[in-house]
């Protein structure tokens, strides 16, 4: 594993995307102005939500599917590339000369033709660097809330993953990841100083468990915690709940969206993280002598 970089100040800007349709090529046309947009402040890093160029729903997962066949670690030639999203991703990266986590997009294996759920990253050269395949697929049943089955059409990915910029090592997750402490765990024990998911909870538990799951991650790990939602569009065929959402090493929300369309941004402070590791060691309490050593 290599040195994580220390983690030095920036500002990140996260996009809760509105209007997104059943028309794939609007959506990323609609994507592309809103980065370009986002990035008139300056960020040194821009998000956008899950699922950003197609309605969520299982039924629409496998027609709205591209196939990227990104592999870690190869190069990867953005002009051969098959996916509309990528190239408009690469591209907008690019002219704002931002790194840019591209939210997520239903994605089609090259080989095994499954389905996954997957985040792509670019560096300000409009090169694509990491990609993180949804682990844990959003499968719940709450009678009389909300059904909803990723696993009917999707595959979850089998990787953990995250990117090193000039100013931290960030990890990835995708929305219903954040429930599996495990992951962020990892991360954070791999160097992470920030997790970034993009995310689309639900009206049902959005309200109760969005913010908290955040914060306790964030103060699991000491680290900033972000996820990054779609906005609300009560004439589709999902509710997303939004409030994108960024929370400090301490537990502490600096930053929240309401429900519409809206670009947060937020100074990711070193002071803050420094402090909240100095204040309350746990990083360097842990009893791993005590525990099975999985986390070691
Ligand atoms: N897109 C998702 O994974 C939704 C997760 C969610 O709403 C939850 O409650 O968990």
């Amino acid at each position: 594993m290599s040195k994580p970089p220390t983690l030095k100040s920036f500002k990140l800007a996260l996009i809760q995307l509105g209007n997104i349709s059943a028309n794939k090529s609007e959506n990323i046309k609609h994507a592309r102005e809103m980065i370009i947009k986002a990035a008139s402040a300056k960020p040194d890093l821009i998000v956008l939500p899950e699922c950003f160029n197609s309605p969520y729903g299982h039924v629409h997962f496998p027609v709205y599917a591209e196939k990227v066949g990104f592999t870690p670690g190869e190069p990867y030639d953005i002009e051969k590339s098959e996916s509309d999203s990528v190239k408009m991703l690469s591209s907008a990266a690019k002219e704002c000369k931002t790194w840019l986590i591209g939210g997520s997009i239903p994605e089609r294996d090259q080989k095994s033709e499954e389905v996954y759920n997957t985040c792509t990253v670019y560096n300000p050269r409009g090169e694509l660097v990491a990609q993180h395949r949804k682990v844990h697929l959003f499968d719940i049943d709450i009678p009389g809330k909300i059904k909803f089955k990723e696993s009917e059409t999707l595959t979850g990915g089998s990787t953990l993953n995250f990117f090193d910029t000039e100013f931290a090592r960030i990890g990835l997750g995708i929305c219903y990841d954040v429930r599996f402490p495990e992951l962020a765990m990892i991360s954070a024990r791999q160097g992470c100083q920030v997790l970034i998911y993009p995310g689309a909870f639900n009206m049902t538990t959005g309200p109760l468990h969005w913010e908290l799951l955040q914060r306790g991650r964030a103060i699991d790990n000491q680290v900033y915690f972000s996820m990054c939602s779609p906005a609300r569009d009560l004439n589709a065929g999902y509710h997303a709940w939004g409030h994108s959402l960024v929370v400090d090493p301490m537990g502490k929300v600096v930053s929240e969206a309401e429900e519409g369309e809206e670009i947060i941004y937020t100074d990711i402070d070193l002071q803050v993280f420094n402090d909240a590791r100095a204040g309350i060691p746990v990083t360097k309490q842990r009893r791993f002598d005590v525990y099975p050593n999985v986390f070691v």
